[in-house]
């Protein structure tokens, strides 16, 4: 990228739009000039900052990359954004500058656009600064700090205003055909924590909900006020009945309108019986493999079996004595009159679905749009056993991996069952954010366990590291689409275990329903402990006079010293900003709680902490990265697989956020991201070495 080039049209379409628009007097629009003026002299004063900052870290970002190949890593990302941003700017200021005097020009709308993309513009310089000082305070090609976050990188994301990002720009950074889809999607969002917050249920929701939609679509800036409070004030059992809307009827009935359709989709419960397994190092040893038993003790699993063509043994009596299906599990309608059952696959994929540990099930992935599992199923004609595994906060780490590992090994045991040869066989693990994190741990733990290890990884988007540590993609969850700081600490602390209960789902109870259940009870007081945490640091008076509007960028170096007592913030981030320069505030907290609990850096919460030995030995691991808040996860994981000696490649897909999987069929774009994956599989499935159980 030609920065001089941007940094000169940006200083160019300002002095234009300056001088048009303070210069004669016969234009129509008086006060609207006078504020496209201030806005665009602001503009020209964070352009000339920014300048430096850039040169500085362009210099500099290619350390950070994975590879001379992979161009990727989170100071890339920080600078890409503005560089959309900027992009926007000078677009937006040419029109402006060409047609002011026309007569039609809509004034107040393009004063507004220029004015909400000046706001982001301010926020983006302070991440940069915040950026530049972690190049200067972490260990050259580190790309997270030494310490976890440091308070005055809270405070700062606590009290940074971020509407700005929700409302007219939404999504600016992004491919624009997928700028429909993150609208729809923000403006559910909203509409629904309303209702949500007005205690409506069902039906009456979905019409609120309708309802109050229209409001956010005409006016954005409400839309992003809106979602800056929802994302800092609402519990997680809002996150998790949002994330869950795809498991609804509704949603899922539209959905299947569009996706693919599959000869066999099948809901099964394991019980809990202990499997033998052979070794590795010996075949003819056997491990014994337990059930699952964290917190409440031994209990069934629930997984779906999803085949586009019906194989040998998905129709047979015994894996039917594990169905669970309420409708009929083999779609015989879809089986051609006569048409032989088909032989079993070589391959298998087994898919851990993700939803920040605490929501989502196979139903998520299943019927979404062609691209997603079922998809999958189809292009690579494979069968796929996606694992409903216990959620948090009820069922906090280890639940999760213990069900995931014994649907592993009892996959491997009974994949004849599965419409899988027995012999000479392939498996691989894929999944996407949290289930990127558990197919590593899981392969972790086969490696642990001595039984034979998967025959390959893909995993999108993965969350490798769950410490509340700063690095230069970590500073995007400031205004994050899908994942912002304050949702994703609230997911760690459910998974974790802190502050939360273990409640045992009830017999017979499947993950579905169990996801209705209430936990508002397990969780109530976590808002309310944590609006104290972040309040524990900033005085009374301060608080009080925090409420004024947002566009007021407050002078608050004075109360930052006030607040900050003396504590050792050594870690990431100036101390301070440049003389002269502060974000926008917002008028509200952000509520966040970086607990530090010990579980966090456990490797098997946090394989980026693992030690080579529990790593060597992993099979071809495939990252899939997007324009996210974890892509520094991905850089460093790859980079730490890569040095041991680990085979390990790396895609980072730009121009698509967090989740783009999950919004499969909405952009072109995600179609080829999805494709991406698809080849990556086919690849371990392909592969000419021997399967993994027949190498030492
Ligand atoms: C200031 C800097 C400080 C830095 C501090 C760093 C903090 C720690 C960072 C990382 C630790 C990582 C921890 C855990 C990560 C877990 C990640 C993880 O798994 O996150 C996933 C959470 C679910 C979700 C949001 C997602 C992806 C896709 C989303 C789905 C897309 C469509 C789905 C809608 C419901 C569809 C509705 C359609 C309807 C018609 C409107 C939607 C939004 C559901 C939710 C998912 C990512």
């Amino acid at each position: 990228m030609d920065w001089i080039a941007v940094f000169t049209s940006l200083e160019a379409v300002c002095k234009e739009n300056i001088t048009a628009l303070s210069g004669p007097p016969d234009l129509p629009y008086g006060d609207v000039s006078r504020r496209l003026v201030t806005c665009m002299r602001k503009i020209q004063d964070h352009g000339r900052a920014l300048e430096p900052v850039v040169s500085g870290i362009t210099a500099v970002y290619h350390h950070y990359d994975f590879d001379s190949d992979t161009p990727g890593n989170g100071y890339r990302t920080l600078v890409k954004v503005l560089q959309s941003c900027l992009l926007h700017i000078i677009h937006n200021g040419r029109y402006i500058a060409s047609n002011c005097h026309r007569a039609f020009f809509r004034a107040d709308h393009n004063a507004s656009e220029m004015e909400a993309y000046g706001s982001v513009l301010c926020q983006l310089r302070a991440l940069l600064y915040i950026a530049q000082g972690m190049l200067h305070d972490n260990s050259p090609g580190q790309l997270y700090g030494e310490q976890e976050l440091s308070r005055w990188l809270v405070r700062e994301y606590a009290s940074m205003h971020k509407a700005c990002f929700y409302g007219r720009c939404l999504g600016f950074q992004f491919s624009s055909s997928l700028r429909p889809i993150l609208q729809s999607l923000i403006i559910s969002m909203v509409s629904f924590g309303e209702s949500y917050e007005k205690q409506h249920s069902g039906l009456g929701m979905a019409a609120f909900s309708l309802l109050t939609s229209g409001k956010y679509v005409i006016d954005p800036e409400l839309r992003g006020e809106e979602y800056e409070r929802i994302t800092q004030n609402l519990d997680m059992k809002f996150w998790k009945s949002f994330w869950n809307l795809t498991e609804s009827e509704l949603v899922s009935g539209f959905a299947s309108l569009t996706s693919t359709l599959v000869q066999v989709n099948l809901t099964l419960t394991i019980p809990p019986e202990p499997l033998l397994l052979p070794l590795v190092s010996d075949p003819r040893l056997s491990t014994p493999v337990s059930p699952p038993v964290a917190h409440w003790g031994p209990g069934p699993v629930n997984m779906r079996l999803i085949s586009y063509e019906l194989r040998e043994g998905q129709d047979s009596k015994e894996l039917l004595a594990f169905a669970r299906t309420e409708a009929p599990p083999i779609s015989l309608s879809l089986v051609p009159f006569g048409a032989q059952k088909r032989p079993p696959s070589p391959w298998l994929l087994i898919h851990f679905h993700g939803g920040g540990f605490v929501s989502q099930t196979s139903k998520s992935h299943e019927v979404h749009r062609p691209g997603w599992s079922l998809g999958w199923s189809k292009d690579l004609n494979v069968p796929i056993l996606s694992v409903d595994y216990s959620l948090a906060p009820e069922a906090p780490f280890p639940r999760a991996l213990e069900e995931c590992f014994y649907t592993y090994c009892w996959a491997l045991k009974n994949c004849h069952l599965l419409g899988q040869l027995l012999q000479q066989n392939r498996v691989c693990l894929a999944g996407d954010s949290a289930g990127g994190n558990l197919c590593i741990t899981v392969s972790m733990r086969a490696i642990a366990c001595g039984v034979r290890i998967p025959d390959g990884i893909m995993a999108a988007y993965p969350a490798t590291l769950l410490t509340i540590e700063a690095s230069p993609s970590r500073l995007l969850t400031s205004f994050d689409l899908l994942l912002p700081l304050g949702v994703l600490s609230k997911c760690i602390n459910a998974y974790t275990g802190v502050d939360s209960e273990t409640v045992q789902p009830t017999e017979g109870i499947s993950t579905l329903s169990a996801l209705g259940r209430d936990t508002a009870s397990l969780i109530s007081d976590l808002s309310h402990g944590a609006s104290k945490w972040i309040q524990s640091f900033i005085p009374a008076e301060v608080l009080g006079s925090w409420s004024s509007s947002h566009q007021r960028s407050l002078d608050n170096k004075a109360h930052q010293r006030s607040v900050l007592p003396c504590s050792p913030d050594s870690s990431s981030g100036p101390r301070d900003y440049p003389d002269g320069f502060e974000p926008l505030r917002s008028e509200r907290l952000s509520v966040i709680q970086p607990h530090s609990c010990p579980t966090v850096k456990n490797p098997f919460v946090s394989p980026l902490l693992a030690s080579d030995d529990l790593l060597r030995g992993l099979p071809h691991v495939h990252i899939a990265s997007a324009l996210d808040a974890l892509l520094d996860d991905s850089v460093m994981f790859a980079r730490k697989l890569r040095n041991m000696g680990q085979p390990v490649t790396l895609r980072v897909v730009e121009d698509l956020p967090h989740g783009f999987l999950s919004l499969s069929g909405y952009a072109e774009e995600i179609k080829v991201a999805s494709d991406i994956c698809v080849e990556r599989i086919r690849e371990v499935f392909q592969q000419t070495t021997l399967p993994s159980c027949t190498r030492k």
